[in-house]
């Protein structure tokens, strides 16, 4: 008998765009039940890779690939996703394609095809009403509890947190019987801690029923905790594979990088001086589906970085969602003294405030255009920045290389991948598309920005240079900074102040250099640090 074939093989396999090389000779394989991590910088080719094995149009449109993909020994050739579907091959990608109206029942059953392709929604409400709805509930039940999270099979994507819509879209992939390889493009990047703690055991069982494995994440913890080994991706060349438990976090870091990584920022102490409050906020609510804000009160201070922090859901996404206009809400906010009007997005902009919204699905980007006009587009808009007048004000057009020379910068300071100003942002990785937002929002020059999550599917040489740079245009611009993240310790290597969300309420608020575990203790909603603080001094 011969050796038993490996599932997936992936052979020499090579890919430009448009003359730009982005993955050259990439060779692995991978066992039924094997999950194997799949990590590398933005941009580096992990999405490409994984375009071209479940036979995305993508590629065919831009001159198909170099090499080949096996699966159990035999080479195919998926000429659609339908293919890589029908030889068992699932995907959750970065983006969602949960339709919004339907409940999490419903999403999960729809077959993935006319998900995918939804031309019509006659089409599906037609399917539907032919569905035994007592067994679809149960079967999406099924899917739902082998994940091991709680969620209402009945309600509906719209009104369900990020989390639950990641949940319920990797659900749906389990859902399918013939899936014998699934691959998870950042699927944690939307999860709190303990959802991707409950992902990482429903991925473990699945691996256990033989199912294999791809995950894409720049959480490299969470690689080494779940996966077997690890490919290691730099500019489109496989550079490193390894049993993850033979290496360790800081080992993956250096090989994705190529260079040895710069200890994390320390944050310098010295108390820095500000001015008047600039923002003050008061008795703020906000109705945010899974982030609902109750009641919140704070004042931030000119020059100042200010950091929301607390547990996923308690309602520290809702702040900025709320003060901006994206989610309906009440109460009193204030800027420089004047009210700002709340459910105007539009008016909140022109007041000189500005947001990086934690949804990278929402955040606005042009797709079709070029990295130059998204990062101009709203100052140009809201400000008239970028545009020549000529006879008072009467003829204006754009000042074309006003906008090149922006544009580079903000590439150069934020290490924007691309091959240059006019790439079509639809054809950057995720993470430079995410720092694209960025910059569009330092453009405008807010007088207080509003970044939440800045550092979500960054990768972690990336990281650094994301927070370096807030800080670096607080510093120059005395942009006054409002900052919400999931990391405890990325909002202290750059706050001065944070306050920790819990239940919708500001439960306390403290310098960023106070011990790590004060702030645990307020995000379990212990209010009374101080004096925890003198009884352990005690
Ligand atoms: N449709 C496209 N047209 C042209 N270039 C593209 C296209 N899609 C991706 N690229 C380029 O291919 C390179 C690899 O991108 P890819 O999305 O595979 O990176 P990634 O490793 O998944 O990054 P991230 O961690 O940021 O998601 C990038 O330089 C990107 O600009």
């Amino acid at each position: 008998m011969g050796v038993q074939e490996p599932l997936l093989r992936i052979e020499h396999v090579g890919k430009e765009y448009f003359g730009n090389r982005v993955l050259s000779d990439v060779s692995f394989s991978l066992n039924a039940g094997e999950v194997m991590g799949f990590v590398g910088e933005n941009g580096a080719g992990k999405s490409t890779l994984m375009n071209i094995l479940f036979g995305m149009p993508v590629i065919q449109q831009t001159g198909g690939f170099e090499g080949k993909i096996l699966l159990e020994g035999e080479e195919v050739h998926f000429a659609s996703p339908f293919d890589a579907l029908d030889a068992g091959i699932g995907m959750v990608h970065q983006e969602f394609s949960l339709i919004p109206g339907f409940s999490a029942a419903e999403n999960i059953l729809l077959n993935r095809e006319s998900t995918k392709y939804n031309l019509l929604v006659e089409v599906f409400d037609q399917r539907l009403k032919t569905l035994d709805r007592p067994v679809m509930k149960a079967r999406a039940e099924k899917a739902i509890s082998t994940l091991g999270v709680e969620i209402d099979s009945d309600t509906l994507c719209t009104e369900m947190p990020v989390g639950h819509k990641q949940f319920t879209e990797i659900a749906r992939e389990i859902d399918r019987t013939k899936t014998r390889l699934l691959v998870l493009d950042e699927p944690t990047a939307v999860l709190t801690e303990s959802e991707a703690q409950i992902l990482i055991a429903a991925l473990r069982k699945l691996a256990s029923q033989g199912i294999a494995i791809i995950f894409i994440s720049h959480r490299l913890q969470e690689i080494i905790d779940l996966c077997d080994k690890i490919v290691v991706l730099r500019d489109g060349h496989v550079i490193q594979e390894a049993r993850t438990c033979e290496t360790n976090v800081r080992q993956i870091a250096n090989w994705m990088v190529g260079r040895k990584m710069e200890e994390g920022a320390a944050h310098e102490v010295a108390s820095r001086s500000f001015g008047e409050p600039v923002l003050e906020v008061e008795n703020l609510w906000v109705d945010m589906p899974g982030e609902t804000v109750r009641d919140v009160s704070f004042q931030v201070r000119k020059g100042e970085i200010f950091g929301f922090g607390g547990l996923a859901g308690q309602g520290k996404l809702g702040i900025a969602n709320g003060i901006m206009g994206l989610y309906p809400a009440g109460g009193h906010a204030a800027l420089r003294g004047q009210k700002v009007v709340l459910n105007a997005p539009q008016k909140s902009l022109e007041m000189g405030m500005a947001f990086v919204s934690e949804d990278r699905r929402g955040v606005g980007l042009l797709l079709e255009e070029g990295i130059d006009w998204n990062i101009v587009f709203t100052a140009m808009q809201i400000q008239e920045k970028f545009i020549k007048k000529l006879a008072g004000g009467l003829v204006k057009w754009r000042d074309d290389s006003a906008i090149e020379a922006c544009a580079k910068e903000y590439i150069q300071a934020l290490e924007i991948r691309c091959t240059g100003p006019q790439q079509r942002a639809i054809e950057l990785s995720g993470g430079n598309q995410q720092k694209v937002c960025l910059a569009k929002a330092f453009a405008v020059r807010p007088e207080v920005l509003f970044v939440s999550e800045p550092t979500r599917g960054i990768d972690v040489g990336a990281k650094k240079l994301v927070l370096d740079t807030l800080r670096r245009y607080n510093e120059e611009y005395g942009t006054t900074i409002v900052m919400t993240s999931s990391e405890l310790e990325e909002l202290r290597a750059i706050c001065d102040r944070i306050a920790i969300v819990d239940e919708g309420r500001i439960s306390g608020t403290l310098p960023a250099t106070a011990p790590a575990e004060e702030f645990g203790l307020l995000m379990m909603g212990q209010v009374d640090v101080d004096a925890e603080r003198v009884k352990a001094c005690e």
